[in-house]
């Protein structure tokens, strides 16, 4: 297929509609969208996104990541790698192209765990996600989680705090977000998130068992 433009490449490759997972740092995207690809892992493949930010114990590059300098990053944005990318608490982070056609070109539903920027630039192209939100209970929740998971420095963590609270307002705004799920309970947000996507999740598996 030749497309002048990626995005009409991307819609017209589209096959099952991707979903975006957003909201701040700490809220639990990475818990949630982790037990959601264990239970359905023949439905929904990640995006792997770049980044310049080191990778913490128990990450893998190319499975959590594709960890890579500020220049290699820069000349593949240079280049229109990217579809989108955002700088986030003093790193660069960015969806490749490479990344959401890997996942499509598997028929699988392709998840992005973005931050607010990116949102907001997935908007302007034609890949027509589902929005998720998944947001704490509190600031002071989303502190003792981020402290508890031990991953940031304390520059880190308060530049996380205050990102998170434009985030949370931007959360707010209306017609941004199909869905708004507060992680209160592991359990109850997790039964939410399924829920939310369900009809997805069962037209991807006609389709996979029919073919
Ligand atoms: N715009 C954009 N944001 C991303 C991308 N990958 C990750 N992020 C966001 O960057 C922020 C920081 O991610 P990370 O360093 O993994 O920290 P964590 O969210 O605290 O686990 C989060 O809000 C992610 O959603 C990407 O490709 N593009
Ligand atoms: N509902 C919850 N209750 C208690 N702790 C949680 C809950 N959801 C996530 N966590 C913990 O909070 C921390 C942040 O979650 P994480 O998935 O890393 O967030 P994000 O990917 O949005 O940055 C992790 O240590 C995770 O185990």
């Amino acid at each position: 297929m030749s497309c002048s433009l990626f995005s009409a490449c991307l819609s017209a490759m589209a096959g099952p509609r991707p979903v975006v997972f957003s909201g701040p740092s700490g809220a639990g995207k990475s818990t949630l969208l982790k037990m959601l690809m264990k239970e359905h892992n023949s439905v929904f493949g990640f995006s792997v996104s770049h980044t310049t930010r080191n990778p913490r114990p128990g990450e893998e590059n190319g499975r959590d990541y594709h960890y890579v300098t500020r220049e290699e990053m820069q000349a593949g944005i240079n280049n229109g790698d990217f579809i989108e990318n955002a700088e986030f608490s003093g790193n660069l982070y960015g969806t490749s192209k490479a990344a959401v056609q890997a996942v499509q070109a598997k028929n699988l539903i392709c998840i992005l765990d973005i931050d607010m920027q990116g949102v907001k630039n997935i908007k302007r192209t034609d890949l027509n996600p589902i929005y998720v939100s998944i947001q704490p209970p509190s600031m002071e929740v989303l502190e003792k989680r981020l402290r508890e998971r031990k991953t940031e420095s304390e520059e880190s963590l308060q530049k996380r705090l205050q990102a998170a609270q434009v985030d949370m307002e931007f959360s707010k705004e209306a017609g941004v977000f199909d869905v708004i799920i507060v992680n209160n309970s592991l359990e109850d947000a997790y039964g939410k998130l399924k829920q939310s996507l369900l009809e997805e999740i069962n037209k991807v598996k006609k389709v996979n068992i029919s073919s």
